[in-house]
Formats: C-alpha cells, sequence, structure tokens
C-alpha cells in the first residue's frame, strides 16, 4: 500500500500549564480529505500550526509520504509539499493576485524567467482548478470568496501536495462554500490530500473521506466518515450527548423595545447597504435577520450599535428617540440598555493583547462595580470575569491570560459572556456562534432563549440558516440591503432560501 501523505507520532506541545496536544497520534491517507473536528480549545489549530511550522512540537515525530521530516519554519513545510490555507488570510490586500502569489517565491526558477511565465503557470493553475480569479486584480477588491482561492493558488503554485485548510466555510456564502467543496474534491481526485478543521459537522458528513476527533489535546477517535453520524461525532467531541435541537416555548412578546424606522446606510465607499429598512423587535421575541453575507445585515447591525453613522431613519430603543444620522456613540446605547455582540470579534469585539478579564468588562469600564475612585477595581475585574469564566466554559480557565493565547472559540464566549451577562434590555447579536463547537452552541442557543423568556428584545443577525431558523420567533430575510419578506417559525429553509437568493415575495410563497 502507497505510504501514508502525512503522520504524526505521538506530538505533543504544551504553552506554559497548557497541554495544546498530548502525543496525538494521526495518518493521513494520500488522495483523501480528512477532516478534524473537536471541541473550542482542543488544539486543533496548534497541531496544523506544527505540521506547517508556525510552531515546533515539544516532542514527537512528523513523516511526509513515509519520510520523516523536520518542519522548523513554513518554508520547510512548503518545501516537504505542505500548504496551509488560513483563517484569517495572509494576503497583502493592496497588492494584485500576482503579486501574492509571488510575494515569498522570489527563488522560485519560474520567477526568475520572467513574471509573464508565473502569469501563465497561475491562469493554468486557475484554469485546471476552476479557481478563476483575475491575476490582475487587486485582492482587497475581490469579495472573500476569491480572497481564498488565492490562497489556494498561493499554495498550488508552491507545489502544495498537502493542503490544510482551517474553518474554510466560516466566511463564505452558501453558493462560495459549494464552490470551495468542489475545487476540493478536484484536488482530491488528482491524488492531492487535504486537511480540513471545521465545526460545521455537516459539512464533515458531505465532503470528507475520514474524520478524526480531538478532545482536550488528544485525538480520541478517527472513523471513516461513511461509517459515523454527527451524533456520534458531537459526542466523541464534547463526551456526552449533544442535543442537535433547540427546545423552546411559544414566544410571549410584549411591548416594542426596539423600532426602526426608514434606516438608510451607506459603507465607506458610499454604496447603499441598507436601504429604507424598517423593523421592530418585541420584549420576549427573538426576530432573525436571514441573509446570505452582504446583504447588509452587517451594516444595519453597526447602525443600531452606534458603531456606524445612518444616512436617514430614526430608531427608538428602550424608551429612548435616538439618532442614527449623528455621531455614533455606542457608550450611549450601553448605557441605555442595549448590548451589542458584534460579528467580527478581532476587529469590534475584542482588544487581543488585553488580558481575559480587560476583555471581560471592555465598554463597561465604568460601571460603579469596577470603579475604586478614580482607579479600575483590578480585583472586582477578576472576580467579574471569573465568574463569567465558569458560566461559559471558557478555557483555560485563566482570567490573567492574555487574549490572543485563547483559541477562536474561546475568544468568542468571552465577548457573549461580557454581552449576554449585562442583562440588557435589548440584546443584538451578530453570528453568535461562529468558529464555536457544538456543545457551546447548545449552551449559547440555550442562553438566547432564557433571556429572550426573561422578556430581552433580541435582534439576531445569523448567515446559518438553521440558527436563525431554530432561534427566531419571526424571521425577516434581507436581500440587497432590504428586507424583502417576513415569515414565522415554522417556514420552511427552502421558502426562506428563495427569498434569500432574491427571488420575489410572491414567487417564495407559492
Ligand atoms: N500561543 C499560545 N500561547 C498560549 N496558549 C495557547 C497559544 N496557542 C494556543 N494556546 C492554547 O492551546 C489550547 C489549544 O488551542 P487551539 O487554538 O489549538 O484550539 P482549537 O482546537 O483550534 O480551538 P477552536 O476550535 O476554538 O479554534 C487552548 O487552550 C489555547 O488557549
Amino acid at each position: 500500500m502507497a505510504e501514508p501523505a502525512i503522520e504524526l507520532i505521538d506530538i505533543d506541545k504544551r504553552f506554559g500549564l497548557v497541554r495544546a496536544n498530548r502525543r496525538v497520534n494521526l495518518t493521513v491517507e494520500r488522495g483523501t480529505i480528512h477532516g478534524i473536528v473537536g471541541e473550542n480549545g482542543a488544539g486543533k489549530s496548534t497541531l496544523m500550526s506544527i505540521i506547517y511550522g508556525f510552531y515546533q512540537a515539544d516532542s514527537g515525530e512528523i513523516k511526509v509520504g513515509g519520510r520523516t521530516v523536520e518542519i522548523t519554519d513554513p518554508n520547510a513545510a512548503i518545501a516537504a509539499g505542505i500548504g496551509m490555507v488560513h483563517q484569517h488570510f495572509m494576503l497583502v490586500e493592496n497588492f494584485t493576485v500576482v503579486e501574492n502569489v509571488m510575494l515569498g517565491a522570489e527563488q522560485s526558477p519560474l520567477l526568475r524567467s520572467g513574471i509573464a511565465k508565473v502569469r501563465a503557470e497561475l491562469k493554468r493553475l486557475e484554469a485546471d482548478h476552476s479557481l478563476n480569479v483575475d491575476p490582475d486584480a487587486v485582492v482587497e477588491e475581490l469579495p472573500v470568496g476569491r480572497q481564498q482561492r488565492v490562497e489556494i493558488l498561493k499554495a498550488l503554485y508552491r507545489g502544495a501536495e498537502i493542503l490544510i485548510l482551517d474553518e474554510p466555510t466560516g466566511v463564505l456564502t452558501p453558493a462560495e462554500a459549494d464552490h470551495l467543496f468542489a475545487v476540493l474534491r478536484q484536488l482530491r481526485d488528482e491524488g492531492k490530500t487535504i486537511i480540513l478543521i471545521t465545526h460545521k459537522l455537516r459539512e464533515i458528513m458531505a465532503i470528507t473521506d475520514r474524520v478524526s476527533v480531538m478532545r482536550q489535546g488528544e485525538m480520541v477517535a478517527t472513523r471513516q466518515t461513511a461509517e459515523t453520524s454527527v451524533g456520534e461525532l458531537a459526542e466523541l467531541m464534547v463526551g456526552r450527548r449533544v442535543l442537535l435541537t433547540v427546545d423552546k416555548q411559544p414566544a410571549a412578546p410584549g411591548a416594542v423595545r426596539l423600532d426602526v424606522r426608514g434606516l438608510t446606510v451607506r459603507d465607506g465607499r458610499g454604496v447603499t447597504m441598507v436601504d429604507d429598512v424598517s423593523l421592530t423587535v418585541r420584549a420576549g421575541e427573538i426576530v432573525g435577520i436571514a441573509g446570505v453575507a452582504g446583504n447588509g445585515q452587517s451594516e444595519l447591525l453597526e447602525a443600531l450599535s452606534g458603531i456606524r453613522r445612518a444616512e436617514a431613519g430614526r430608531i427608538a430603543m428602550a424608551g429612548h428617540e435616538i439618532d442614527p444620522c449623528v455621531e455614533a456613540d455606542p457608550a450611549m446605547l450601553r448605557r441605555i440598555g442595549c448590548a451589542h455582540v458584534p460579528e467580527d470579534r478581532h476587529n469590534m469585539g475584542l482588544v487581543l493583547a488585553f488580558e481575559e478579564n480587560e476583555n471581560a468588562m471592555l465598554g463597561y469600564q465604568r460601571d460603579k462595580r469596577f470603579a475604586r475612585g478614580p482607579l479600575l477595581d483590578r480585583d472586582a475585574m477578576r472576580r467579574d470575569a471569573r465568574e463569567k469564566i465558569e458560566a461559559y466554559d471558557i478555557r483555560p480557565p485563566d482570567c490573567r491570560l492574555k487574549t490572543a493565547n485563547f483559541s477562536g472559540g474561546n475568544q468568542q464566549k468571552i465577548v457573549l459572556a461580557r454581552e449576554m451577562e449585562r442583562d440588557p434590555e435589548v440584546l443584538l447579536i451578530g453570528q453568535p456562534t461562529r468558529g464555536v463547537d457544538v456543545g457551546a452552541i447548545e449552551f449559547i442557543h440555550r442562553r438566547i432563549i432564557a433571556m429572550r423568556d426573561a422578556g430581552k428584545a433580541i435582534l439576531l443577525v445569523s448567515v446559518e440558516l438553521d440558527e436563525i431558523r431554530a432561534l427566531s420567533d419571526r424571521i425577516l430575510v434581507m436581500f440587497s440591503g432590504r428586507i424583502v419578506g417576513e415569515r414565522g417559525p415554522h417556514a420552511s429553509e427552502g421558502e426562506i432560501g428563495l427569498l434569500m437568493a432574491g427571488v420575489h415575495e410572491r414567487e417564495a410563497a407559492e
């Protein structure tokens, strides 16, 4: 039998007291798509960073094609035929596609023979793998799906035989995700090996050949995908049965707590992203905004939370009239009882260089309970942070750890705990479970329902249609900046999907 594409033997990695990888063994066969799943902080990204040479294992061995390799840095990984598509793209945004692909590969013989050859090679790779990107396009002007294709091209250009993708669909529209999967299947059929990390178990079932499960730094199981199920994988990940559906009673809505009239918002380039939107959210109800990413949901949430100034409209929130067209003031909105979980935790939700306990109260630093005279009461902050760490099972449970050193899903929980535990009257919540494992999704969904049942008005924006359908009491569909339809909680996926795709209201109802 052919040698496996890659073998990891007894890989160990510690960060201080945290044992991120414990004697991990993994065999990935050539020409297969191998999924890696595991709860937040299980050690998936660390393991991939070791394969790609960002980190060095404390001990253990890596074999590529049967031969032991020393992967001391990403260049050594590339030389061994390993490529990586990162969760947060590593592209230079104001460079063109071809420049990005060349960057770091300046020594390649192809480049020395002239940029025209590089462009020709890129065109060949694009055509062979249906990657369709213009080599001369500037990266920042490309939609995220295409930027991701540039990352794939970059890896293929460097001769990658093994491609690692870390949560590649988190930022993609459903159509972009389908296209990515078609590309990955084709690469596999050509004999390349794909390692895919994702929290979306449905994706694992749809596209992988085998799947391995990590828990608390250990590799606990490997299955043939055809012989397992979402339920089994979820249980293997978190060590208990996970309810994959949300239990809730019908809503008992009260008074209107959020009333938006004629809101119009433009983006930085002057393009109208939110076009004359009106909506209401009552106490004790969850209103979900469904839509394919990029249809104005983000700008709507930003305008409501005071991050972005609107062009027109008015807002009444928690009994206060707000003019969304004047200078934005998120602090004032917090004071009147509005909490906001932003979609983009890195840029809007957290300061990664701060300690966990500082992020756990970011934006609420003027609260009396954190004050000691004119200073901050550090003890009170840490006490508060520890309570949230416990309630939200944030790992590792260390409120002094720098936020950058938490795994992606745990960072998300830090933001959720801060905003949801403030007991707000109105909760604006964007992509609450992005990057979060199935066990944590179950917990977060229960918390959101509990807040609704306690009379909070909740506006939920999510690109996950399953999440919108599971949580919302009313569903508003946004397309091209407008609300194009409203449906009850039992509307079918197909009906909402049609509205999301811009099919007219009447046709969608038929
Ligand atoms: N540079 C670092 N310094 C300290 N601790 C770290 C560092 N990188 C990761 N860790 C810790 O190692 C553990 C594993 O993290 P890792 O990012 O590999 O998890 P993950 O399985 O990818 O999680 P997620 O699904 O949330 O992305 C976590 O406890 C994390 O806090």
